[in-house]
């Protein structure tokens, strides 16, 4: 896709070929080594191989592979069989991709023939190479470095930068979840190394130049060399105080990239990059991975590893310290730096971390890897290596993250380590004894420009397919010498077993590229993962090194012997692994199998599903709000409605319980006898208010009449008599006696008669009673229904009380609660009324009682007291002997009934009967609705008609004069 024009160059490189495309360097013999000297010094060949832990115990994963191999020969067309094998036995990945795989730097490789293992040859060519064509090639490359070490100081202002970083590295070495400042991934600032510069059709036509231009081997064979990038970093040595002859027989020339051995051999080993001591992990980064990344993010897979002893600073440059991040999290810095300034591509990141330890793959990022802690712990799937042609070689099932912010993804490989080291405690030094893999798969794709809205951006796409691309941060374990334990020396096993098995490819490589001309020698000797170490990756290794043995387990000559294997390792990567490097093909989403992975292509197809889905669910939300909120209304209209015919339905219960209850209340009175001749008219006028009154007040009247009828005919004629003749005018006529002292108020039939009057009273109160607890619960009904009107009509006008309707509503409910106060008095109202009737009773027994005790006490020789009563003796004999047949039926009964009140008793009562017409007289004036009680004209308490009945009509039924009320 990227145009050549597009691609960053260095200056020099207009002159001089990129350093990629020089011819590969060798290992060399500094100018001062002598021919003599040289053969002097032990042949190439004789040097001794890098120590190798025995192979012997692993013949089965040996023929297991070897079998598998055979296979993948024969069935190489087959590119998209899948199929799941140990990392031991780990066969040959398709050609298609080109990444890194951890396969090739865990799997045994002991099927390789020995000579393959063996390093003489390489060594030989690296060393061997006539010197002037080392200055050549030296000089080519120090004018390339040159050019990159300017740029790279152009860069150095990120790497103080980052210095000043806020990652911060625990007490355990291990770097902090802050990621490191904004560090510009600009070409522009980058320095060209031959690992970045490359690209596709340029790729071809940049390595046949060089290739020319360096007269060296057929240019098929180094097209792509320039994809990998060897870097050499010297530890600083505690133990040397910066003095340079504890350096001893080494020299580091880092403007020179140039690492010399002085020992009993001499080598001058040329890197792409050499860091001294002094070298920060900024300068480390800028100059081994910072164009890799950025390649990376341009749809190239890149692989940066870091390997060596032991200690040397591996986890150090990878992952680096507080103030001095490594790779990884500047790599992670420059991810989204991209991100940021690429703002016509849309990305997704995904991240995975794992790490091989003894020949197992443990996923870092899984939940059981997470507390993994203690023997407890869930056992963790089996994760095996699977390839087919459309992604290569990948692990199953791996934990994959998608990640956002530089932060969340420092968080998700700080989790991933913490994980690794968890798993060091239970596994004994785990960590340091693993090959730990963080790969971030990045998935990018043409937006379409000029996007009106933010939405239209996010959802629009350009009509390219999505790149996928990875880049893999490898952290391989230490090689060492068999360790003091026996599970360091098991570890320590596969680890160099594993290192072998990278180097001896290596080595093939480098071997079967010198024989390339051989088909058939090229057949006879598989070469396992030479198609992932030479596929389509940029490759930067990154060897670490201390010279000097000091701080170090090793004894001295170990140490150096160590050293210079891994300088071997280096040079022969440098001079070997062949790269193509493409860029990703874009793939699809939605159409085959190879877009079905490409998460970004789902994940916006699925935001735009999900978007329809939201648009639609809107919608219907919107339809059902206004349903609702029309219901909600109706609802609300007809609870109104009901409220309304509630308040009617109430109101009109509560005017015919109370019409109904006067009508009791006029014929109790009348009932009870203090009234009872008036209450006849009373009665016949009222009784036709209500057919129930009218039928209750008839009973009543009946058995009230009755029962006086029936107990004083004799009485009666009395009566009628001396009311005709002592008081014509008004036919009234009030006696008042005083009550013989042992003498009770009622006689026989009297006796009788009152008690059924008494049992008439008390029907008819407890039916008043009744009817006012009805008419109480009816008023409380109506009470709470006007508060819970009110209630609801507060709620509903709050929005209206803004508007303005507050003075309605306000006006509302304070008529409603006068309307509510009004009842209330009512109610008192009744309470006072049903306490008045009480009284009524018990002023009628009274009254009763003394109409009685006089006619007694004229009887009985008792003195006059008034005209009247003279005059009321001085009638007939007839009705004298009437009323003296009644007293004496009184006193025959009062015989006959020892238990009479006294005449005291008598007083009390008619004083209780005084207070309470003094108490009902203050509740008329005080009472805000008056009930009518006119103070001292009787004690009628019929509000609607309040007409007094004072002084009652006598009845011309009975002969008892009935006494006013206002005594
Ligand atoms: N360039 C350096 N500058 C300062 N300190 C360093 C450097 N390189 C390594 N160290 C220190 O050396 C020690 C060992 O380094 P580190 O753990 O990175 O080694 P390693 O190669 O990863 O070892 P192993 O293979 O055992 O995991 C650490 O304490 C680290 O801080």
């Amino acid at each position: 896709m990227a145009t050549p024009s597009a691609l960053p160059r260095s200056s020099s490189q207009a002159s001089n070929p990129p350093t990629g495309s020089v011819p590969p360097r060798r290992l060399k013999p500094l100018s001062t080594v002598s021919d003599s000297q040289r053969s002097a010094s032990p042949s190439p060949s004789k040097l001794r191989p890098p120590t190798r832990p025995s192979l012997g115990g692993n013949a089965q994963s040996n023929s297991s592979m070897r079998s598998v191999s055979s296979t993948m020969t024969s069935n190489g067309a087959d590119k998209s069989l899948r199929r799941s094998v140990s990392i031991a036995a780990f066969p040959q990945p398709p050609k298609s991709n080109g990444r890194l795989s951890m396969a090739s730097i865990s799997s045994s490789t002991s099927n390789v023939p020995s000579t393959a293992r063996s390093t003489p040859d390489i060594t030989k060519s690296a060393t061997m190479k006539p010197r002037k064509q080392s200055r050549l090639s030296s000089g080519t490359t120090a004018s390339n470095r040159s050019s990159k070490v300017v740029s790279l100081l152009d860069n150095s202002s990120d790497g103080k930068i980052v210095l000043n970083a806020a990652a911060s590295r625990d007490s355990e070495g291990q770097f902090s979840i802050s990621p490191p400042h904004s560090r510009s991934s600009s070409a522009q600032g980058s320095y060209s190394t031959s690992a970045t510069t490359f690209d596709e059709n340029e790729e071809t036509e940049h390595d046949s130049r060089d290739s020319l231009a360096a007269g060296k081997k057929g240019a098929r064979s180094k097209e792509a060399k320039g994809n990998v990038i060897v870097s050499v970093r010297v530890r600083p040595d505690t133990g040397a105080n910066e003095n340079p002859r504890a350096e001893g027989e080494w020299m580091v020339d880092g403007r020179r990239s140039l690492i010399a051995f002085r020992g009993k051999e001499s080598y001058d080993y040329l890197y792409d990059n050499v860091f001294t001591a002094h070298d920060n992990n900024s300068k480390v980064y800028d100059a081994s991975a910072k164009r890799l990344v950025r390649r990376v993010m341009e749809g190239y897979h890149g692989t940066v590893f870091a390997y060596g002893m032991t200690g040397t600073g591996k986890t150090f440059s990878m992952q680096g310290t507080a103030s001095s991040p490594g790779v990884i999290p500047l790599a992670i810095t420059d991810i989204f730096s991209y991100i940021r300034e690429t703002p016509h591509r849309e990305f997704l990141l995904r991240v995975s971390y794992l790490e091989i330890y003894n020949e197992k793959i443990h996923d870092l990022l899984s939940a059981s890897s997470a507390g993994a802690t203690g023997p407890n712990a869930p056992p963790q799937e089996e994760i095996k290596l699977r390839e087919d042609s459309k992604r290569g070689v990948y692990a199953t099932p791996l934990k994959e993250e998608i990640v956002q912010s530089p932060t969340q993804l420092l968080r998700v490989i700080a989790r991933g380590d913490h994980a690794r080291r968890t798993g060091s405690t239970q596994f004994n030094a785990r960590s340091s004894r693993s090959h730990a893999v963080v790969q971030i798969v990045v998935e990018s794709r043409e937006r379409v420009p000029n996007g009106n809205s933010t939405q239209d951006k996010r959802s629009a796409v350009g009509p390219g397919g999505v790149r996928v691309s990875t880049l893999s941060l490898i952290d391989l374990a230490g090689s060492e010498r068999a360790a003091e334990n026996k599970e360091r020396r098991t570890e320590g096993a596969h680890i160099n077993k594993s290192l072998l098995t990278l180097g001896t490819v290596i080595a093939r490589l480098s071997e079967s590229k010198d024989k390339s001309a051989s088909a058939a020698d090229k057949e006879s000797k598989h070469l396992p993962y030479r198609d992932t170490l030479s596929g389509n990756s940029l490759v930067s290794i990154l060897c670490t090194i201390q010279i000097g043995a000091s701080g170090s387990a090793a004894p001295a000559n170990t140490h150096t012997n160590e050293t210079l294997n891994t300088l071997k390792f280096a040079a022969r990567a440098k001079n070997n692994i062949v790269s193509h490097a493409k860029r990703a093909e874009e793939a699809y989403g939605g159409n085959g199998d190879g877009g079905s992975r490409v998460l970004l292509e789902r994940y916006r197809m699925e935001i735009q599903s999900l978007r329809a889905q939201l648009e639609n669910q809107s919608k219907t939300q919107a339809e059902n709000d206004m349903k609702m909120e029309e219901e909600r209304m109706e609802k609300e209209a007809e609870a109104r409605h009901e409220e309304q015919m509630l308040e009617m339905q109430l109101a009109r219960t509560a005017l015919k319980e109370r019409i109904e209850h006067l009508n009791r209340l006029i014929l109790s009175s009348k009932s009870t006898g203090v009234n009872s001749h008036g209450g006849t008219a009373s009665f016949d006028r009222l009784s036709t208010m209500s057919g129930m009154n009218e039928t209750r007040a008839r009973s009543l009247y009946s058995s009230s009449s009755q029962s006086t009828l029936g107990a004083n005919s004799l009485r009666r004629t009395v009566s009628q008599q001396s009311l005709h003749s002592t008081e014509p005018s008004n036919g009234y006529q009030f006696r008042r006696t005083s009550m013989a002292p042992d003498e009770d108020d009622d006689t026989v039939g009297e006796f009788g008669d009152g008690n059924a009057s008494l049992q008439m009273q008390v029907t008819a109160l407890q039916a008043d009673l009744a009817d006012k607890n009805r008419y109480i619960s009816t008023l409380e009904r109506r009470l709470l229904q006007a508060r819970r009107s009110s209630h609801s009509r507060m709620s509903m006008g709050l929005a209206q009380l803004k508007n303005g309707d507050d003075a309605d509503m306000m006006a509302l409910l304070r008529e409603k609660d006068m309307e509510i106060s009004e009842l209330r008095i009512q109610l008192d109202d009744k309470d006072r009324m049903l306490t008045a009737l009480r009284s009524a009773a018990r002023q009628r027994d009274v009254a009763q009682m003394t109409i009685d005790v006089p006619s007694q006490d004229k009887r009985f020789g008792g003195h006059q007291t008034n005209g009247s009563n003279a005059s009321s003796l001085a009638s007939p004999l007839s009705a004298g002997s009437s009323v003296n047949g009644l007293s004496l039926a009184s006193i025959s009964e009062r015989e006959t009934h020892p238990n009479r009140k006294s005449v005291d008793e008598v007083s009390r009562m008619l004083d209780e009967m005084i207070q309470d017409r003094v108490e009902q007289g203050h509740l008329n004036k005080t009472s805000r609705r008056s009930l009518l009680f006119a103070s001292g004209t009787g004690n009628h308490p019929d509000p609607i008609s309040p007409k007094p009945p004072a002084i009652s009509v006598p009845d011309p039924r009975t002969s008892i004069v009935e006494v006013p009320e206002n005594v």
